[in-house]
């Protein structure tokens, strides 16, 4: 089983956005779409959504076609976490989660529903927060009140568009590793556009590169991470290093700061196989470092 995308194209009145995008991510895994601003990240997500209608090609899983599935079949296969969700009227936490549970409700919900969206709420650490009106919350826990109603619908494809854009450095982990594990262990497969590009190559199996509405790379983040193309695609000459924390991708610009006085500590820490200081800083590995195979 796989989700495939093929010859996807689509336009915002004359502004053609996806041209013919193909791609395909195996059951189970976790994809980054990447991409500068305006590349067509959102717009891809909001098709498999099916917020937007293409003008031409297809999307299915395992072969089935999901843009002609009836909404309710489409809503328990796939689920989708918005950049941001307007809510109609003000809902507390537990009532918003539950709307994800709306594909499988038959005339009200039962105890294994609730289960299911208590579930997700600890899961996303919102507990606390579970009778609060959705109105009163901060944006990242907005936000995070969006990825636990994505999991409460316990769909077979995650979508989720920029779901770590509002989110503190913990909860950015804390989400990415969540996605993860539902990959991994429940087999879900998971489509995240996302701006940043280690986070990208720590969490992902695979990388997908839009530029002007077109793929440019596909493949394991070590093997489609290539300096010359991310140069030309953002616009902003970089480096990219391959090394035992994996790949990584950092600014040019920014390598001379890293090799002068107290940073020039930093790079000799990652040297001697320290990579934190250098994550948290997306590269700092020392120049000398040689470029090893994925
Ligand atoms: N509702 C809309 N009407 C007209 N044009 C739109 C609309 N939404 C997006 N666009 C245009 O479509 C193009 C792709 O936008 P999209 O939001 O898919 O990009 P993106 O890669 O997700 O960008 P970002 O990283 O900024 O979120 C952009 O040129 C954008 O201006």
């Amino acid at each position: 089983m796989s989700l495939d995308v093929a010859s996807v194209r689509f336009a915002y009145r004359r502004n053609q956005v996806l041209k013919d995008v193909t791609l395909s991510v195996a059951e189970g895994g976790f994809c980054a779409l990447l991409g500068p601003n305006g590349s067509g990240k959102s717009t891809l997500t909001k098709i498999i959504a099916r917020v937007l209608a293409p003008a031409g090609g297809s999307v299915s899983f395992g072969g089935r076609d999901l843009l002609a599935s009836a909404r309710r079949e489409h809503a328990r296969v796939v689920g989708y976490v918005p950049q941001s969700g307007a809510t109609p009227f003000d809902q507390t936490v537990r009532e918003a989660v539950l709307l994800g549970r709306t594909p499988h409700i038959g005339l009200r919900p039962t105890r294994r529903d609730w289960a299911t969206v208590d579930a997700a709420i600890e899961r996303l650490d919102l507990s606390e927060l579970r009778d609060r009106p959705l109105s009163q919350l901060s944006g990242g826990q907005a936000q995070r009140v969006l990825i636990a109603r994505a999991l409460a619908q316990q769909p077979r494809v995650l979508l989720l568009d920029e779901p770590t854009s509002a989110l503190d450095l913990r909860y950015q982990i804390e989400t990415l590793q969540i996605v993860r594990s539902v990959t991994r262990e429940e087999g879900v497969t998971a489509l995240i556009a996302i701006h940043d590009l280690n986070h990208a190559a720590h969490f992902c199996d695979q990388a997908v590169l839009l530029d002007g509405g077109r793929v440019v790379a596909d493949g394991p983040p070590a093997e489609a991470f290539d300096a010359a193309v991310l140069s030309r695609v953002y616009g902003l000459d970089v480096r990219v290093t391959r090394g035992e924390h994996g790949v990584e991708v950092r600014p040019a610009a920014l390598e001379p700061a890293l090799a002068t006085g107290a940073a020039g500590a930093t790079a000799a820490t990652g040297a001697a196989g320290n990579g934190a200081a250098a994550a948290a800083f997306g590269g700092g590995l020392p120049a000398a470092k040689p470029a090893e195979p994925a």
